[in-house]
């Protein structure tokens, strides 16, 4: 399928996305979104896909939604086309990883699309930010949640408030992002680790995502009873036989995905 807005090509068994509309940052307009959204869903669908990377350019993951597309719209216009929401989160219904890969600006939605994905790897050019009080405006696909769960209420306001950016290393600091890479090596980087990923048990590594994004969701001991059904449940798969068979035969397991 030919995109307008973005890149997608397949290595191995991972699927790279790259947000292309360099000449406005990767602003990320209603098109890209769909895009996008579109995209994802197929690199989901796809059997010999085991794990997604998205990324953007050296100077901007995405610089936010697109201002230049939103600067006239009403309060109705925005509600009823339930903007931001409609298309954003479809990202949110992908089952497999998804690793945002993140060099440059993530400002605004390009911020909250990084906190969308699974985890980020940073390059050390990273910048991270919820500028929107700087435009009248607040974050509006869910950046003053999830940032907020990231770093905690005392960061979070402070950027939310002031709109300043956040660097690479503070990012790592406060949790946001998961490691540092030189800004050169970020993709081979993040390539690496999808594929590493990508070779493991998909049921399992499915379960895991899920397992974890429950946390977000549930009290602490619905959490661990949910695990733990999981956990139960990954012993009725080959995979489990063959995953625990390879380390008593100190060999490398050969999943299958069942
Ligand atoms: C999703 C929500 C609901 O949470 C809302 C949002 O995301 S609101 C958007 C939040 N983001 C911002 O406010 C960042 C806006 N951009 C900037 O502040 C700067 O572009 C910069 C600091 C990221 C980079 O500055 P600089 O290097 O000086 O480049 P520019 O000349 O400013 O930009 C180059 C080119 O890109 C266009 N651009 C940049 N960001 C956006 C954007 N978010 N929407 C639309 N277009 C954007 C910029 O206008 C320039 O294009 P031209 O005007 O020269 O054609």
């Amino acid at each position: 399928m030919a995109y307008e807005n973005i890149l997608t090509e397949t290595r191995g068994s991972v699927a790279l996305i790259t947000l292309n509309r360099p000449k406005a940052l990767n602003a990320l307009s209603s098109p890209l979104m769909a895009e996008l959204g579109d995209a994802l869903l197929a690199a989901d669908a796809n059997a010999e896909i085991g794990c997604i990377v998205v990324t953007g350019s050296e100077k901007a993951f995405a610089a936010g939604a697109d201002i230049k597309e939103m600067q006239s719209k009403g309060f109705a216009d925005a509600y009823v086309e339930d903007f931001i929401t409609s298309g954003w989160e479809t990202i949110l219904r992908v089952r497999k990883p998804v690793i945002a890969a993140v060099a440059g600006y993530a400002l605004g939605g390009g911020c909250e699309l990084a906190m969308m994905c699974d985890f980020i790897i940073a390059a050390d050019s990273a910048k991270f930010g919820q500028p929107e009080i700087n435009l009248g405006v607040i974050p509006g696909a869910g950046g003053s949640q999830r940032l907020t769960r990231f770093v905690g209420k005392s960061k979070a306001m402070d950027m939310v408030l002031t709109g300043r950016n956040m660097d690479a290393q503070e990012a790592e600091r406060s949790g946001l992002v998961s490691r540092i890479v030189p800004a050169a090596d970020l993709l081979d980087e993040a390539m690496k680790v999808a594929g590493r990923i990508a070779d493991l048990s998909l049921p399992s590594v499915m379960m895991a995502k899920e397992a974890v994004n429950r946390s977000y969701e549930t009290t602490l001991s619905e959490g661990v009873r949910f695990e733990r059904r999981l956990f139960h449940s990954l012993f009725a798969t080959e995979d489990q036989k063959e995953g625990m068979a390879a380390f008593v035969e100190k060999r490398q397991p050969v999943f299958k995905n069942r």
